[in-house]
């Protein structure tokens, strides 16, 4: 339905008044200046023109006539066949467009209602009585005389009165008088009589339903039992339960369609395919440490954007454009899948195509696999580029072999993975890498409507100690101009300056162009999408309620997958896959691990690893767990601290163990629910070994340094970690402050322990205290 305002279409108007657009368009191009298209915006001239034209042709022969069908209306929606020959031409005043299309003799319209009023977004179903009520009033005090227009608005209603052929001449006051009250009581009497029409949302409560029925709430309980429903007046009931006991007690149901500010504010209507153009494709390079990310972004860059363009100057803002062949492609210049994890586990979809970086001389590494499987999990094209082919201790053909362990065959090998040899230090093949992503963006069609409001995501955001709040942005659909006001999470403002990346200014960007912005209010996450907006006061309002909605998810408890209640989303349907990372301290356990878990999967649930390696579980394995809503699994490895916050934070669930047999027991209980676990592990803190001493007849004591949290000596169990290894689980024999023996040691001390049975402790390695605490059942 169109709106009362700037933004009431041609077709909606059509849709609105119940008649073929063609037949408004038809008017606009007879009476008003210029004829419009069905898209088109219509102003108050234009829409006070179209309701006189639809009017003017189907006059009502007298106001009883409006009375009469006004009065049962309910019964005209039913049966219109029966309608009689006055209430049917009643029903043309109200939807007018209805007969329009009989032969008429055209008129110009004379404007003779106040131009705010000619906008009605009513349904053709749905009979507005308030308005309905308003016209009618305005008819009455034309015919008294207490016309509220002036002389040039008069002509129109005169016509009514030579229509009506009831008067011409003045009237006494007295009999104005009567009329007028006559009039008003005709108007109760059709209030009365008309159903009331109750808007009813997805759920309402009984009492709310019986006041917006004007019933009381004994009637509304009455009729819900005798329905079968046995509800109190504060009792909650679902749409379709409302509106059959509404129809019963004899009103009118509509469903109450609450918008909300963002449906509002944000226009995410879908682009129409002859709207979209192609657009560049945006593209993360991948791959393990020091393999060459860095240097084949800044190769590709400075081979094709330094010279020449814009001065040369280049920018680094977190994203750049180059163009191969005259095809644009965008780098996101973050390389690395954190910022690309990161911007996946809010939900931004920013890329299209993954550029894998392998060392020739150095093969597939940890790094590797986690991008492999993090590309899969996001279900972008992977491009492997095969990097440092100049050395001479390279060896291609032996990373092929290794790539197809994880899914991906080269095509010469039958596959479909395009597999490229470079070399990012002199540039050999590095044109062919850039051709084969132009072809991979091709097959992909990707397509954006630069004719819109711009949308996409933010990639970097940053504190300008001079420009204030400064964000890269890159633009996914629609155009950014300067001075758009945009909405970015929880960030809101004017677009002052924009610069693109090879520090020209720029005053627009396109799709899947970045360019880094000043004037926002705030620094926007790295992540969040933006959107530029029409309104600047809602879009402040829609800021403040975000803010709000952050605090009260920040305070609620938030259910991410965890094995405890596994069983009861399996239950509820919502689980039908159990996604598992799988870390381990060798690759024999990784993929024995992977081989039984995935065994236990059942009609119900699928159980599939989505990624599996060796070391310690770092923030990226638990950033892809959030973003995929998967466990983890460790065996005799232990998460870093960063994971370790970051899990907290995400609540992802990490389980760790030590045998293989215990986690396939563990998690195949929780997908029967069957698991109960009495104990818990409750971590008291870390202290890390900084000399080792041997003393006879006691071992190892170990001299630590108390980092977080605390040790102490009762119920303390320990772990010894080496490298994010577990070498040892056991208890503490022994906790001294120097030569005496203390209860606990808190972060920040030094202390002298033993472990009971164990004595293999190095410098280095850290202690890791734990007690287990029962869980209330
Ligand atoms: N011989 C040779 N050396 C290369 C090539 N590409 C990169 N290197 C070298 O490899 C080292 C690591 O390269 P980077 O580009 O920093 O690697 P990276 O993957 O970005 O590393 P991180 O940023 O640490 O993850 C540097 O010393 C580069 O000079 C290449 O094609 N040939």
């Amino acid at each position: 339905m169109g709106s009362v305002g700037n933004k009431y279409r041609v077709h909606e108007v059509a849709k609105d008044f119940g008649v073929p657009t063609k037949q408004i368009t038809e008017i606009l191009t007879k009476y008003a200046e210029t004829p419009k298209n069905h898209m088109q915006v219509l102003g108050d001239r234009e829409l006070s023109l179209i309701f006189e034209s639809l009017t003017q042709h189907n006059q009502v022969s007298g106001i009883q006539a409006i009375y009469a069908d006004a009065a049962k209306p309910a019964e005209k929606k039913a049966e219109p066949a029966r309608q009689q020959p006055a209430a049917r031409k009643a029903e043309a005043e109200k939807k007018p467009g209805q007969q329009a299309q009989q032969p008429q003799p055209e008129k110009k319209p004379v404007s003779r209602v106040p131009q705010t009023k000619v906008v009605d977004t009513r349904k053709a179903t749905a009979v507005n009585m308030d308005k309905y009520d308003e016209k009618l009033q305005d008819m009455a005090d034309a015919r008294t005389g207490n016309s509220r227009r002036d002389q040039r608005q008069t002509q129109g209603k005169e016509k009514i009165r030579s229509k009506s052929g009831r008067r011409s001449g003045p009237q006494s006051n007295k009999s104005k008088q009567e009329e007028a009250d006559r009039l008003r009581r005709l108007r109760l009497e059709v209030i009365k009589k008309t159903p009331v029409t109750v808007q009813i949302p997805d759920e309402i409560s009984v009492g709310e339903l019986a006041s917006r029925m004007k019933k009381t709430g004994a009637e509304v309980v009455k009729c819900l039992m005798k329905n079968g429903v046995m509800a109190s007046l504060s009792q909650i009931i679902d749409f379709d339960t409302a509106a059959i006991i509404a129809e019963e007690m004899g009103c009118k149901v509509e469903k109450e369609v609450v918008v909300t500010i963002e449906e509002k504010l944000i226009d995410d209507h879908k682009d129409e395919d002859k709207d979209l153009v192609p657009r560049a494709p945006v593209v993360v390079v991948m791959g393990h440490v020091d393999h060459g990310k860095t240097s084949l972004l800044d190769y590709i860059r400075n081979a094709h954007v330094a010279s020449g363009e814009a001065g040369g100057i280049t920018q680094h803002i977190g994203a750049y454009q180059v163009q191969i062949n005259g095809k644009p492609i965008t780098f996101l210049d973050t390389p690395g899948h954190e910022a690309f994890t990161s911007m996946r586990a809010r939900g931004a979809m920013v890329t299209d195509i993954a550029i894998l970086v392998v060392a020739a001389e150095d093969g597939i590494m940890p790094q590797t696999v986690e991008s492999i499987n993090h590309a899969k999990a996001a279900g972008i094209p992977i491009i492997v580029a095969i990097n440092k082919m100049d050395k001479p201790e390279a060896n291609p053909e032996r990373i092929k072999q290794q790539l197809t362990e994880y899914g991906l065959v080269c095509e010469e090998w039958g596959g479909d993975t395009i597999v490229c040899p470079i070399s990012a230090k002199t540039g050999m093949g590095v044109d062919n890498l850039l051709e084969m992503l132009t072809l991979t963006a091709e097959v992909g069609e990707l397509k954006a409507n630069p004719n819109r409001a711009a949308q996409g995501t933010v990639i970097e955001a940053r504190l300008d100690k001079g420009r204030g709040p400064v964000a890269t942005l890159l633009v996914q659909n629609g155009t950014l101009k300067q001075g758009d006001i945009i909405i970015a999470g929880t960030a809101v403002g004017r677009v002052r300056a924009m610069v693109g990346d090879k520090g020209q200014k720029l005053t627009s960007a396109g799709p899947s162009v970045p360019v880094e912005i000043t004037g926002l209010s705030e620094t926007p996450s790295a992540g969040a999408t933006f959107n530029a907006v029409a309104d600047e006061k809602l879009a402040r309002e829609l800021v403040e309620q975000r803010k709000e909605e952050a605090r009260a998810k920040a305070n609620a408890p938030v259910t991410k997958v965890s094995l405890e209640d596994l069983f009861s989303q399996i239950q509820a349907g919502e689980m039908k896959n159990l996604n598992i990372i799988v870390k381990a301290d060798v690759q024999g356990s990784v993929e024995a691990v992977k081989a039984s878990l995935e065994k236990l999967s059942n009609d119900e649930v699928r159980v599939r690893v989505i990624h599996g390696g060796v070391g310690a579980i770092n923030e990226s394995d638990v950033m892809l767990a959030s973003t995929s809503q998967a466990i983890i699994v460790g065996f005799n490895v232990r998460p870093d601290n960063a994971a370790r916050d970051s899990a907290a934070r995400a609540h992802v669930d990490m389980r760790m163990y030590r045998v293989i047999y215990d986690a396939i027991n563990e998690i195949e209980s929780a997908m029967k629910g069957m698991l109960a676990p009495k104990f818990r592990e409750a971590l008291l803190g870390h202290a890390e070994v900084r000399q080792t001493y041997k003393v006879s007849g006691v071992g190892t004591v170990a001299g630590c340094y108390v980092q977080d949290g605390k040790l102490q000596r009762k119920d303390c169990q320990v772990r010894l970690v080496r490298d994010g290894i577990v070498i040892h689980e056991g208890v503490l024999a022994s906790l001294q402050r120097f030569k005496d023996s203390v209860k606990e040691v808190a972060a920040g001390y030094e202390c002298g322990l033993s472990i009971e049975k164990f004595n293999d402790i190095k410098e280095g390695d850290i202690i890791e205290a734990f007690t287990m605490e029962e869980i209330p059942q």
